[in-house]
């Protein structure tokens, strides 16, 4: 299980750990009717169900898949947040949902839907076996000046440190390394999703990640702006008359792609658009990105190859042309038909650096997680 902001992604697996069932349910909360698709097929309204991500986990768990898979084994949960002590996958237990709840605010967009997940399967399988695999968890590896921050040294040890997130989609990327000559070497990952994020790993471990505290900073996003000066930050709240749950709402849901064009937060949208604002957020995320590379690329020591994953950095040729063409002076050079095919790897054969596109897949690594607790018991 999946529970994002918007969406509830899911997948059956067999022991062998390859796909039985795959679904997506998306617009959740969103104002219109969510729908649902299932193994790639049509988007079908859910219609009759209240628009919640409880109301469609209920839905999903009680007609859908336990009719079509039976009763699961185990089941497995992206949890955004692990903060400091949840480091790996863990069982999950009353104590262990308190400590994923004691989380929520420093993730207010994901944990309580990953909680509403939790607990839809408790509901509709009673007694299953449940893990939690946490986001934040691969970014441990991060040497300790990078996750602290440039404050009296007391924060971090109240916990005040930069966690970084879509781990579950790193760990994935790194187990695809080695089929693409980068096992060992410097590798700059980008997840593109409605969250961005990018992370630099050398030999498969992450020592760089543009993400934070929260799931906030680094790049910017559909409707998250990515880094921005915290004095910025106070003028908003004083421009919003202290009202911090105003901010925190413009913050995490209207700003990045959707604030700057003010029409959607769908990069296909943009893209499909004549808008000039539009078009300039389009740029202003390459650039963002652009930056954000070129700092991943300093902290590692370089870069041997770099990765594209997530809806944006998998679908949209153009947003990866327009950043390769901007850092065609460090060695990037693209393949255009390769890039515009959306192969495998779009860098030209003479390219310094190699450049791939990789699909996201969460939730491979979180049925491995959950198969390999269920065998130790
Ligand atoms: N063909 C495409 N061209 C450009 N952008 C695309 C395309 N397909 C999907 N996207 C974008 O991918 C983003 C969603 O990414 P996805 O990884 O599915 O999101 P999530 O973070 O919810 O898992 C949206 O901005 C969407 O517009
Ligand atoms: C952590 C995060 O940003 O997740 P998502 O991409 O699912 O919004
Ligand atoms: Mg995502």
């Amino acid at each position: 299980m999946n529970c994002g902001s918007s969406s509830i992604k899911f997948a059956v697996f067999g022991e062998d750990l390859q796909r039985r069932v795959t679904g997506l349910a998306e617009g959740i909360g969103t104002g219109g009717e969510p729908a649902l698709r299932l193994d790639g097929g049509a988007a079908v309204p859910l219609s009759g169900v209240e628009p919640t991500h409880a109301a469609i986990l209920q839905h999903l768990m009680g007609e859908v898949i336990l009719p079509r898979a039976g009763r699961p084994a185990g089941v497995g949960h992206r949890v955004v947040h692990g903060g400091r002590d949840f480091d790996r996958p863990a069982r999950i237990t009353p104590e262990l949902r308190e400590g994923i709840a004691a989380l929520a605010p420093l993730a207010p967009a994901h944990q309580p839907h990953n909680l509403a997940g939790i607990d839809a399967v408790a509901d509709a399988v009673p007694g299953v076996a449940q893990v939690a695999c946490f986001d934040t968890a691969f970014h441990r590896s991060v040497p300790a000046l990078r996750q602290e921050m440039p404050l009296p040294r007391s924060f971090a040890r109240e916990g005040l440190l930069r966690y970084g997130f879509h781990g579950l989609s790193y760990q994935h990327i790194a187990s695809r390394l080695a089929d693409l000559n980068l096992a060992a070497g410097r590798v700059i990952a980008c997840h593109l999703g409605n969250g961005c994020s990018l992370a630099g790993m050398v030999d498969g471990r992450s020592l760089y990640t543009s993400m934070g505290f929260t799931p906030l900073d680094g790049l910017m996003m559909g409707q998250r702006p990515g880094r921005l000066d915290p004095g910025a930050v106070l003028w908003l709240v004083e421009r919003h008359g202290g009202d911090l749950a105003a901010v925190g709402r413009l913050l995490n849901q209207g700003a990045g792609l959707k604030g700057v064009s003010g029409l959607s937060a769908d990069m296909r949208t943009l893209a499909g658009s004549d808008s000039e604002d539009a078009a300039f957020a389009i740029a202003m995320f390459v650039d963002r990105l652009v930056q954000e590379i070129g700092a991943a690329m300093t902290a590692i020591g370089g870069c041997d190859g770099l990765i594209f994953s997530g809806g944006i950095g998998e679908n949209s040729a153009a947003v990866r042309r327009a950043t390769l063409q901007s850092l065609g002076w460090l060695g990037f050079q693209i393949d255009e038909d390769a890039n515009q095919a959306n192969a495998g790897t779009i860098s030209s054969k003479h390219s310094p650096r190699s450049v791939h596109v990789v699909n996201a897949d969460e939730e491979t690594v979180i049925a491995a997680a959950v198969r390999d607790l269920l065998a130790t018991g």
